[in-house]
């Protein structure tokens, strides 16, 4: 499907969606708790993904009004687990099923196909579980248990890995040192920790050195938060085109809350009052963006860098190359098709802002491009290529950019 958005303004009042990476902690929580309910979850391509393989692991739920009842399970059940395009949901996974003594086959989309998993699956060998796979250890790859507990270290190429061993090693018999090299998205694992803080699982963090002790899930009760990186784009649309107020944007350990200080630094007019954010029109500088904790605002920063005065420059941002599409690619070649100039650089992008054209650009099927670039529509006109991919994320994405009047078509 392909979306034009065109040259608007805009105002209105909207409520962010729930967070995406606190929706997959939660659900895998909930499923290895007795009973629990998860209030205002995400649902979206990634967080079904995690609730298919919930239930393959033979967790039950049922979704009531906007809440989501669990009745956990004992044992995890080994299967064929396809986690579509959720890399959050495959790494968590492959720990979890490395506690396990049985066989499963862990398998992914097109795009999930080409992520690497090499440095965790490195670990998991080392204490004692079996996998099969290509080098990268990328999808589909099998896995048979059991680990056992001990003291290991990582590099923390992606947050993600970190996530998942913090999540598996609680169920081990015996406490187990993790110890994280330098680390990227650090505040991943700090959501990761908020959540089994709720679920009772005891974990010391002391730096990057994890004491995790055995411990038994017992999550009750969640909430889900508003995501923030999802509200970079609302927030930009209100800074691009007019006026965005967002609702309900309570705090969480989200590290893309930065976002806000990164496009107050830009020159936004950007208001926090309680729970609510003012995003007005306003004329916007170039900056020099460190992406290391914070990779998913990239390509929001990067189309924002395309209408600031001045060159932005966006570094820091290797892990960018192994998400959904190579991010620093997609970015630097949407751009150009704009008429903006930009380069890559191997950890990130330049940027020369000043005037995009009307234009064409292509998602990649990656759901963050499909929506960053959406943007630069309101400020002229684009068109996305396989825009359906904000599915991902962020479902009603067009429908809220629609309802802050902005001027969305299918074409
Ligand atoms: O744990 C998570 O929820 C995520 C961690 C980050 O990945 P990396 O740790 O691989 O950078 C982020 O980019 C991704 O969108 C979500
Ligand atoms: C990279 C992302 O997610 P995941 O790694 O879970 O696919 C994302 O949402 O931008």
């Amino acid at each position: 499907m392909d979306i034009r958005i065109s040259k608007s303004e805009i105002d209105g009042e909207i409520t962010a969606p729930p967070s995406k990476s606190y929706t997959h902690r939660a659900f895998i929580s909930s499923s290895l708790s007795p009973k629990s309910v998860v209030c205002n979850p995400l649902i979206s391509g990634d967080t079904i993904a995690t609730l298919i393989s919930c239930k393959k692991m033979g967790a039950d739920f049922v979704k009531k009004n906007r809440n989501i009842y669990f009745l956990g399970t004992e044992t995890i059940k080994p299967g064929y687990y396809n986690t579509m395009n959720s890399g959050t949901t495959l790494r968590i996974l492959l720990s979890l099923l490395s506690t396990t003594p049985h066989s499963s086959v862990v398998d992914g989309d097109e795009s999930l196909r080409k992520r690497p998993n090499r440095e965790l699956v490195s670990v998991l060998k080392k204490l004692g579980a079996k996998f099969y796979g290509n080098y990268d250890y990328s999808a589909p790859l099998r896995v048979r248990g059991k680990i056992n507990p001990g003291y290991l270290e990582i590099s923390g190429k992606s947050s993600q890995f970190v996530t998942s061993l913090l999540f598996a090693l609680p169920l081990l018999e015996e406490e187990s040192t993790l110890k994280v090299g330098k680390i990227k998205s650090r505040p991943y694992i700090d959501i990761t920790l908020d959540v089994l803080e709720r679920s009772n699982i005891r974990i010391e963090a002391e730096g990057s050195t994890f004491y995790i002790y055995p411990s038994e899930f017992r999550l009750k009760e969640f909430k889900i938060p508003p995501d923030y990186s999802s509200m970079s784009y609302l927030i930009s649309a209100g800074l691009l085109a007019g006026k965005v107020v967002i609702e309900n944007a309570i705090d969480s350990k989200q590290g893309d809350k930065r976002f806000l200080d990164v496009a107050t630094e830009m020159g936004g007019t950007i208001k926090k009052r309680g729970n609510k954010i003012t995003a007005e029109n306003s004329e916007l500088e170039a900056i020099e963006f460190d992406a290391g904790d914070t990779p998913d605002i990239v390509p929001t920063v990067a189309v924002l860098g395309a209408v600031a005065r001045g060159t932005t420059i966006i570094y820091n941002a290797e892990h960018l190359r192994i998400k959904e599409t190579d991010r620093i690619k997609t970015v630097v070649e949407n751009l150009k098709r704009l008429g903006v100039e930009a380069r890559e650089t191997k950890d990130g992008m330049v940027i020369r802002g000043g005037s995009v054209r009307k234009g064409t650009v292509d998602s990649h099927g990656d759901h963050r491009i499909a929506m960053a670039f959406s943007l630069l529509g309101l400020v002229g006109q684009v068109t996305v290529r396989n825009a359906e991919c904000v599915s991902i994320s962020y479902p009603d994405y067009f429908e809220d950019l629609k309802k802050l009047g902005a001027g969305v078509e299918t074409v």
